[in-house]
């Protein structure tokens, strides 16, 4: 069944603007699978240094008979998320050889838990820790060593990189292994309340502390619908985990299950079977517009505006914010997982989760049902849900009721006609807006600016009582270029706060915000950014700035004559300290935030 006529436009706009770009993509991979550096073409000395460090299996290692997987890991004990990855490999490798095939730890990636850094200097270094892992997966493969690869990642920058990097690889057929959600603790709203308690004075550290700590309690990913959260359902669109494998918890026999099918299914996919199939072939225009769709259809992290872009950008595909503009306007908003409802992830897997919102879409024609995915049944089996059925993982279809539809809903009852995207352009410039977590009535704002070059200053300005009316929160200088784009997330509680009172509040940056933030309505990612001149760096204090997410516009309503001759504000100092200085060369490089902000992408000229 064709898919809804727009759907079908935009995915032909892409398609074209990709023509050049696909194309050269295509042949690289091409020729790395034909000529590109692999075991039998590894001298002897390259060949035995590849596998001396490993105990098992060396005989298969040294006559290149069975396919081995390289495993790219990004452990650590920093994210909740990724402390789960902790003996994943020793696992990984055993059902390997049950498969009939091997694996090794081909590499380790960093990962930044922005939850950690947030607020904190190190969150300036957070979207180019994503081109840093994209490198460090490069590195990872460029050993030669495999046939395929298993990526372990699940947290915002980390998905993104892995794929950026592993989409270089892309003749290597490739499966992305989650680790799923903690088990639901301390709600996310009350813990946003306690918060803004907090920001008032009306509760302690102590109170906040034990708050905080409820809500993030133990081993896998934080159960808000943020970046980390918006990987794994984007994941499940373009079918490159096992069906379904997005929610299920650490430590169940089925989320063991389906790591160990993921390590089955790369066998049976396989090097030179008839099933080959490379991430490369995977990854194409319909799996990106899939992605795109279904962030939209959850209301999914703003994040994904930026690390989509240069997700597709690496595998020759060219995305852009009127591709994001044109799909919401088509794809109804499915579910309302916080920020842009209260339940968690683990309700919405228990009300039916990714697999019911996808069974939905294809339903209603709203996405490609049929790409190339990992599970061999095609896109169809990413509509089911896993489960373990007489200890056996199975898949069943799922009832034509959601389990809860104040989470959840069925394409003919959505929560919106729309989707909760919209891009802003004015003579400010271009920029976006989730409008699936800010009530209705909020989505036009026309107040006074106040003007910021950081965060800390507008929390000092809260907290003296200067903010206490409409006003429009402009912080400039957050770009890519600046000062890494960090995510501005710490002002989610007094913005929210001055919402509370009444105020009429809106935030415009060319910086980021969490996938976790909502309420309050921000235009974020504003290009072109201040640093370099954007038009951002004109606003001064007083200025009248009007958001609207209705029209799709974001202006300074100051005479024309007068904005045209404006001084443009200067640039603080690059701050050092925290390692953000090894950063310069990224941010002297990167590209803008429309094209995935990537300091690597821009320079590679892809
Ligand atoms: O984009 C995201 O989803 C955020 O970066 C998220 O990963 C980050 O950790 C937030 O800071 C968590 O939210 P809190 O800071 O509110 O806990
Ligand atoms: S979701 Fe965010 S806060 Fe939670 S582990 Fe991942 S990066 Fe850290």
């Amino acid at each position: 069944m064709p898919v809804h006529a727009e759907i079908a436009a935009v995915t032909d706009r892409v398609i074209e603007a990709s023509k050049k770009s696909r194309k050269a993509y295509l042949d690289l991979i091409r020729r790395e699978r034909e000529s590109g550096v692999d075991r039998p073409r590894l001298g002897c000395a390259n060949l035995a240094h590849g596998f001396a460090g490993t105990d098992e299996q060396r005989d298969s290692m040294k006559d290149g008979r069975r396919m081995n997987v390289g495993i790219v890991t990004a452990y650590n004990d920093m994210l909740s998320a990724h402390a789960t990855y902790y003996r994943y490999p020793e696992k990984m490798k055993l059902w390997a050889l049950e498969a009939g095939i091997t694996a090794q730890v081909a590499g380790g990636v960093p990962a930044m838990c922005d939850g950690v850094t947030q607020g904190f200097p190190g969150m300036e270094l957070s979207l180019f820790s994503r081109d840093t892992i994209a490198m460090s997966t490069a590195v990872a493969l460029s050993h030669g060593m495999f046939e395929g690869a298993a990526l372990l990642g699940i947290c915002d920058k980390i998905v993104p990189g892995l794929l950026i990097g592993a989409l270089r690889f892309g003749h290597l057929p490739m499966v992305m292994i989650p680790g799923g959600p903690m088990r639901s603790g301390l709600p996310n709203k009350e813990k946003a309340q306690v918060r803004e308690r907090y920001a008032e004075g009306k509760a302690t550290r102590e109170e906040l502390l034990e708050a905080e700590i409820a809500a993030y309690h133990s081993k896998g990913t934080c159960t808000f619908y943020g970046t980390a959260n918006s990987n794994q359902m984007m994941m499940e669109a373009m079918g490159l985990h096992m069906p379904g494998a997005a929610f299920a918890n650490p430590g169940t026999k089925l989320r063991q299950e389906l790591t160990r099918s993921a390590m089955h299914r790369l066998a049976e996919i396989g090097w030179d079977g008839n099933d080959y199939r490379p991430v490369g072939h995977c990854v194409d225009e319909k799996a990106i517009i899939n992605a795109a769709i279904v962030l939209l259809a959850t209301g999914g992290s703003t994040n994904h505006l930026i690390h989509l872009p240069a997700i597709a950008r690496s595998a020759g595909i060219v995305l852009d914010w009127e591709d994001f503009d044109r799909l919401s306007k088509v794809v109804p908003l499915l579910t309302r997982v916080y920020p842009n409802g209260s339940a968690d992830v683990n309700m919405f897997e228990d009300a039916g989760g990714p697999s019911f919102v996808i069974r939905e879409l294809i339903n209603g024609r709203l996405i490609h049902s049929d790409i190339l995915t990992v599970a061999d049944k095609g896109f169809p089996a990413y509509a089911t849900k896993p489960t373990i059925k007489d200890d056996m993982l199975v898949w069943n279809a799922h009832p034509k009721e959601s389990g809860d539809d104040k989470i959840v809903r069925t394409v003919d009852r959505p929560f919106s006609a729309e989707g909760g995207f919209r891009i802003l352009i004015g003579n400010l410039g271009r920029a976006c807006i989730k409008t699936s977590a800010v009530e209705e009535d909020r989505w036009v704002i026309e107040a006074p600016a106040r003007v910021f070059s950081d965060q800390a200053s507008v929390q000092a300005a809260f907290k003296a009582g200067e903010l206490d009316r409409d006003v429009v929160v402009v912080v400039r200088f957050q770009g890519p270029k600046a000062n890494g784009m960090p995510e501005l997330h710490k002002l989610t509680p007094p913005l929210s706060v001055l919402q509370n009172r009444g105020f009429r509040v809106a935030l415009v940056t060319d910086g980021r915000m969490s996938g976790a933030s909502g309420k309050v309505p921000c235009a974020i990612h504003l290009s072109p950014e201040a640093l370099g001149g954007g038009p951002i760096a004109k606003i001064r204090d007083g200025d009248i700035i009007r958001l609207d997410a209705e029209a799709g516009t974001l202006d300074a309503k100051v005479d024309p004559a007068e904005w045209a001759q404006r001084e443009l504000a200067k640039a603080p100092p690059p701050a050092t300290g925290t390692g953000r200085e090894l950063f310069a060369l990224m941010r002297g490089a990167a590209d803008e935030a429309e094209k995935g902000a990537s300091a690597i992408l821009a320079s590679a000229e892809l």
